[in-house]
């Protein structure tokens, strides 16, 4: 039978005296799906990693997994990656993680397979005899992911995996994240590095001064606020760009409701033009901006060269959550 690992948090309240960290938090983990929990700076990511596995207690509210309360048994069966890193500095890489298997209840032969599997996996099988605190940084954090994986976990819980880990490492530690998702098991990780979260994740919680403000499908939630959103690029007749600032008035003359937003594909190409220099202008029509007038607009103002919805990249849609 196929367990239900659906994981939950439902109405998770927690203060520290008198600061709220969590008010009311909810949101779910779905099982083969890979969520990324982001946040600025004291959000609450921690506080609610660490009530899901038990090491904090909230204050109000609960934790599920398949609709049922969390156990001491099954919370053991949880991989966990805490954000102060706990292994041993003096103990040999391959016996720390044999070691946490059998902690974990595996059996000292499948314990040693796993740990020869997982430091193949991530890179690691030449340091295997090497005590912890010989290797680089990042070689360790690898061996904390080794770690929270070694008992084979019916969910996995990452706090901030992927910090100060090289491009070669993000790729492989991804592809692990991934791997475990697609054998079914519910996937959360913290990470500031937006563009990574984009890339490796499925389902996305935005967490913002302890209150979630968007949870959901990544691609729903850019496609949700896609539509609103043009690049409009007009030409004069001798061929050359209807500059910026002259396109948004005229834009913004017809429909008021119409806002200019920073244009990702000049900030993702690194252009440095200027408003003058750059062709075309990105604007929100918000909830009120009328299509139609816009486009009648922007063929009023010259030849038409483009006029395109635009997706919001998740650092975007993070940014005006958490405005
Ligand atoms: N043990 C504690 N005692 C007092 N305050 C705490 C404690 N743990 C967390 N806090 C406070 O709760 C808030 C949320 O902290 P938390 O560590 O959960 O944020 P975070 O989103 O993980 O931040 P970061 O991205 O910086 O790691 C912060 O204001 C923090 O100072």
């Amino acid at each position: 039978m196929r367990v239900d690992r659906e994981l939950r948090l439902v109405g998770v309240s927690r203060a520290f005296g008198e600061h709220v960290a969590l008010d009311e938090v909810s949101f779910t983990v779905r099982p083969g799906r890979t969520t990324g929990f982001i946040g600025a700076n004291g959000a609450g990511k921690t506080t609610a990693m660490r009530i899901i596995l038990g090491v904090l207690a909230p204050d109000a509210g609960r934790v599920e997994i398949g609709g049922r309360p969390l156990t001491l048994p099954v919370r053991a069966r949880f991989g966990y990656m805490p954000e102060e890193r706990g292994l041993y500095p003096k103990m040999k890489v391959a016996d720390q993680l044999v070691y946490l298997g059998r902690v974990h209840g595996l059996d000292l032969a499948t314990a040693r397979r796993r740990t020869h599997e997982l430091l193949e996996q991530l890179g690691l099988a030449d340091r295997a005899d090497d005590h912890l605190q010989t290797l680089s940084l990042g070689n360790q954090q690898r061996v904390q992911v080794a770690a929270a994986l070694v008992h084979d976990p019916i969910a996995l819980v990452l706090d901030e995996p992927f910090s100060g880990l090289d491009p070669l490492a993000i790729d492989a530690m991804g592809a692990q994240l991934r791997e475990r998702a697609e054998a079914g098991v519910p996937v959360l990780f913290s990470s500031h590095q937006l563009e990574l979260v984009e890339r490796l994740c499925d389902d996305v919680v935005i967490i913002h001064e302890g209150r979630v403000v968007a949870a959901g499908d990544a691609g729903d939630l850019r496609a949700a606020r896609a539509g609103r959103r043009y690049r409009v690029v007009v030409e004069r007749p001798d061929g050359a760009p209807v500059p910026s600032p002259d396109l948004l008035a005229t834009l913004t003359a017809a429909v008021p409701a119409a806002t200019r937003v920073a244009d990702p594909t000049a900030v993702r190409s690194g252009a440095s033009a200027t408003d003058e220099e750059l062709a075309g202008v990105v604007v929100d029509l918000g909830p009120d901006g009328d299509e139609d007038a816009l486009l009648a607009a922007a063929l009023g103002a010259g030849r038409l060269r483009e006029f395109a919805p635009v997706v919001p990249t998740l650092a975007e849609i993070f940014r005006e959550a958490v405005r």
